[in-house]
């Protein structure tokens, strides 16, 4: 029994461990309704399974370079254990969304160490209705009966704490006497889903405006800073500029990216950011390149957690 705690959990993506969850990742984030907006269950999920046969191969062969796994689990299982022993407050759990732990499991954990009132905290600092909201209506819809209360945070882009160790990252992977060019790398959306209203966008440009402010501030100069969107999956019109247009931009200069829509590192940082895009950017002549961490399991992130949830 955990006397007057609350639950934080921290929800996620989830990510392959091997090929099988894999395949596992890509079925249920294909069924997901949030993802593949189409209204009968029944023609996703033939959808899904095309889709997912399609794809399985090509996309296992970007996890063998990593070492057969996405880093997803382990780096959130670390902020996991970070957050119990830095957050008195709180008994700090996990949920992914397409992978195991599932919500279920852990509110049977919950339930069996005695607490009652959740606070969830979807890993994903602007909003989106294919990964905040999905994540947290899975979440809920799960809850077996009526003994808990939930809470959710909906976004926190605009913290403080959390945009201080962005600019850090940031400053520590400048060299002083080179000049850069910054680019803000979001995971992409089809256009589709934000002309329904999706805000994910519209919080992006804003937060890319926070952190100019917070650097210029601070009197970091850059050549040019930028925002790009990475991660395009089939033939639908997505979020632009795409990456790879923007890195045209930069021949013969220097890049640095910052991965804006993730907490901890992952298989579109480690894999396509990292190898895809860095092979991108020695192809097209660009003369350094380096991509930044997430905030991961950082001391100042847990100072933000703090105070986003406080
Ligand atoms: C097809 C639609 C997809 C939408 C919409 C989408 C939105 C979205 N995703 C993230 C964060 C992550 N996505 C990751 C992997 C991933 N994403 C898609 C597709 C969509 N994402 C696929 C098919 C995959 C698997 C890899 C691949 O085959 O390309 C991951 C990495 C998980 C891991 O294994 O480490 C993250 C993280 C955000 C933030 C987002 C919208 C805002
Ligand atoms: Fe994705
Ligand atoms: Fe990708």
């Amino acid at each position: 029994m955990q006397k007057n705690k609350k639950a934080l959990v921290l929800l996620n993506m989830g990510g392959a461990r091997n090929k099988d969850e894999l395949k596992m990742f890509l079925t249920n984030m294909f069924n997901d309704e949030n993802i593949l907006t189409i209204n009968m269950d029944f023609l996703r999920s033939i959808i899904a399974n095309f889709i997912v046969k399609k794809r399985l191969d090509s996309a296992w062969e970007n996890y063998e370079k990593i070492g057969n796994a996405s880093p997803i689990n382990p780096l959130t299982e670390k902020l996991v254990n970070k957050c119990n022993e830095k957050i008195e407050e709180f008994k700090t759990y996990q949920a992914m969304r397409y992978t195991p732990p599932f919500a279920n499991e852990v509110l049977e954990q919950i339930k069996k160490d005695g607490i009652s009132e959740i606070l969830l905290l979807p890993l994903y600092p602007q909003f989106s209705t294919t990964t905040t909201k999905s994540s947290v209506q899975d979440f809920i819809g799960n809850i077996p009966y009526e003994g808990f209360t939930v809470k959710y945070i909906e976004e926190f882009y605009k913290n403080d704490k959390f945009n201080d160790c962005i600019v850090d990252e940031i400053i520590r992977n400048i060299d002083d006497e080179k000049e850069y060019n910054l680019v803000f790398s979001a995971h992409g959306l089809p256009q589709k889903i934000v002309k329904k209203g999706d805000p994910y966008e519209e919080q992006m440009n804003e937060h890319v405006e926070i952190l100019s402010k917070k650097l210029d501030e601070k009197k970091i100069k850059f050549k040019s800073i930028n925002l790009a969107y990475q991660s395009k999956v089939g033939p639908m019109k997505w979020l632009e500029p795409s990456l790879e247009d923007m890195l045209k931009n930069f021949k013969d200069e220097n890049v640095i990216i910052y991965p804006i829509s993730f907490i901890v590192d992952n298989s579109e940082t480690d894999f396509e950011l990292d190898i895809e895009y860095r092979e991108i950017a020695h192809e097209l002549g660009i003369k350094e390149y380096k991509v930044c961490r997430c905030v991961n399991d950082s001391d100042g992130f847990i100072e933000a957690i703090k105070d986003i949830i406080k």
